[in-house]
């Protein structure tokens, strides 16, 4: 799996790598430079048979040095190439001041005004206004800039290429860092965090073009806004990788950050991408713990566990029907429908393989757990929020690795014990509804303007969330993230290549509850079973494209599993 850095993380590298004396700021800055040229050529083969016009807009840190770079290795390439710089050439930081005067020597600089900018026709835009360093909302001329490449004025450009990241965009939380509401900014142009996103295909291209970013993929560019912004994603290699393996402990604590102290480093858990893409080369690394589901021959069906669904009463057991089904699918050895007298008939009317006995009470539960061999629980889908009050008791003192989905989720939220009989073999799977029930403070943080960066984040509100609830928590979304309470962080993303926008049926929450059952019944630990059922999930969406339903999920597995060479 990839590593997703923060922005402190990022530099955090960087200043590892100058500071061992192998490579020079200005060395790195040559590479990502030469690194954003090597992606437009790349990405768009035919803009190398010819020269073109580029319009290179930098910033006052070192996102613009690297704009500067861009701007010098077009030139010399025959481009014709107009800067802008937003900011004092003076205050420049002295590797973005060195580039500048070496862009000097060879073409003009002038200040960044969106009306000039605006009649200059170009081909491609490079935004090099800002990346990491982003702090707080945009504003002047920086702010129309971006609004009018957003299209504000109704200009459309089709090449805007971002150095690092769409320049606004906080690149741990992946929002665009917003004005604290002032009725003096209400008729500036269009903010970027506003446009208008039914315009686009979730994942597909919003603002950007492409955004080239360096070493590792940050966090920014997988959440919330970050991957409808960033169009397309590009890493580029500017030899910093062991450096980031030496300074993977030694990072920068945001709250060391915040008040301003001496950094403080701490070990933080990375985050990681489950993703298995060609844009994250190393994330090849994921089909190890896939391999170890092949079957062996001398197992047999109990060694591969054995899930107990809870099911709705009649009129609702699909929801139920179809967890189990995903659970079977996904390889549990045998799977069991726990089914209320009244909804028998119905539901052993619609199953062949799966299982079937009769839970009427809570008690009745409790005697059906004493049966060890029954090592997985899933309780929530189509259940009935009254009924799952009642049942959740029971279902957690049996200590089974247990899924707590949909109506036990708000049963759970609704509960005057709270979280204090949940236990760390228990999975949650909020939807963003769900959340804000059961994490109503940290549901509310996360809506708040991202004023200041770094931004409050899907991250750190569904880390904090598992750290209270004692158990891994599946905040699901396009951009589902999966904490552990030992601050463990996994992002399963369904954007860009692996955007699957025919996962939005219904249903499609209740496989995801199967998926993750049947993976605990087979032996997986809850933040490893949450995310592959997450990365399944996608992929099964994917395999079978448009018009896929529910049903379709566990179905297309096999071809899945096959193309991992299971
Ligand atoms: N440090 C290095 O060695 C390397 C850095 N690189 C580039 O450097 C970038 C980071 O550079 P910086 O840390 O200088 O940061 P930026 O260039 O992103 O930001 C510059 C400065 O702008 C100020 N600022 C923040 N928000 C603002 C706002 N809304 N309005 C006005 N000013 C604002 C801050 O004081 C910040 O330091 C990366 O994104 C990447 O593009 C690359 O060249 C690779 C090597
Ligand atoms: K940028």
């Amino acid at each position: 799996m990839a590593e997703l850095l923060t922005s402190a993380q990022m530099r955090a590298v960087e200043r590892a790598a100058i500071d061992s004396g192998e490579v020079s700021g200005l060395e790195l800055m040559e590479r990502a430079g030469q690194g954003v040229v090597a992606a437009i050529f790349e990405e768009w083969p035919e803009l190398a048979l010819s020269s073109y016009k580029a319009v290179v807009l930098c910033g006052p840190g070192n996102n613009g040095g690297d704009g500067f770079v861009i701007a010098r290795l077009l030139k010399q390439r025959g481009w014709e190439v107009e800067v802008f710089l937003y900011g004092d050439p003076e205050k420049l930081p002295p590797d973005a001041k060195a580039n500048y005067e070496r862009w000097r020597e060879v073409g003009e600089v002038a200040p960044l005004n969106t009306r000039e900018f605006r009649h200059s026709d170009c081909d491609v835009v490079v935004d090099a206004l800002f990346g990491t360093g982003v702090s707080r909302a945009l504003s002047g001329e920086a702010l129309s800039t971006m609004s009018q490449l957003a299209g504000a004025n109704g200009d459309r450009y089709d090449k805007i290429v971002c150095v690092d990241c769409p320049s606004g965009l906080c690149l741990d939380s992946g929002r665009v860092l917003a004005q604290p509401s002032n009725p003096a900014l209400a008729d500036l142009p269009i903010q970027l965090n506003q446009l208008p996103r039914s315009r686009y295909p979730y994942g597909g291209i919003g603002f950007a073009a492409l955004t080239v970013t360096f070493d590792s993929p940050k966090c920014g560019h997988f959440l919330d806004d970050g991957p409808f912004l960033c169009g397309k994603l590009r890493v580029v290699d500017i030899g910093v990788q062991d450096f980031r393996e030496n300074s993977r402990r030694d990072i920068l604590d945001k709250s060391g950050q915040k008040t301003g102290r001496a950094a403080k480093l701490v070990r933080r858990p990375e985050v990681c991408l489950v993703h298995m893409s060609p844009i994250v080369k190393e994330n090849r690394s994921f089909a190890q713990p896939l391999m170890l589901w092949g079957k062996d021959p001398q197992d047999h069906k109990y060694t591969h566990g054995h899930p107990l669904i809870l099911s709705g009463l009649s009129g609702k057991t699909g929801a139920a029907r179809l967890s189990a089904r995903a659970a079977l699918r996904v390889g549990a050895g045998l799977v069991t429908l726990g089914t209320p007298h009244e909804a028998v008939t119905e539901v052993a009317a619609q199953i062949t393989t799966i299982m079937l006995t009769e839970i009427d009470t809570p008690e009745i539960l409790t005697r059906v757990l004493t049966d060890k061999r029954l090592n997985a629980l899933c309780i929530g889908p189509g259940f009935g929020v009254e009924r799952a009050g009642e049942f959740l008791p029971y279902a957690l003192a049996a200590k089974r690795a247990t899924v707590l989905d949909a109506d036990a989720l708000t049963a759970l939220s609704e509960s005057e014990t709270g979280f204090a009989d949940l236990h760390a073999n228990c999975v949650l799977t909020p939807h963003a509804g769900e959340f804000k029930r059961l994490f109503p403070d940290l549901a509310t943080k996360l809506a708040e303007p991202p004023i200041k960066g770094p931004a409050y984040s899907k991250v750190d509100a569904t880390r904090e969330a598992a750290k209270r609830a004692g158990c891994t928590v599946l905040f699901k979304g396009p951009d589902t993230v999966i904490a552990s309470p030992n601050g463990r962080c996994s992002i399963n993303a369904a954007v860009y290549d692996r955007a699957a926008p025919w996962l939005a049926t219904a249903g499609s929450g209740d496989v995801l509850a199967g998926l993750i059952t049947g993976l605990l019944a087979r032996g997986l630990a809850p933040h490893h079973a949450a995310e592959t059922a997450a990365w399944l999930h996608v992929e099964a969406a994917r395999s079978f494209g448009p018009g896929l339903i529910a049903e379709d999920l566990p179905e297309e597995l096999p071809k899945v599993f096959r193309a991992l060479g299971l």
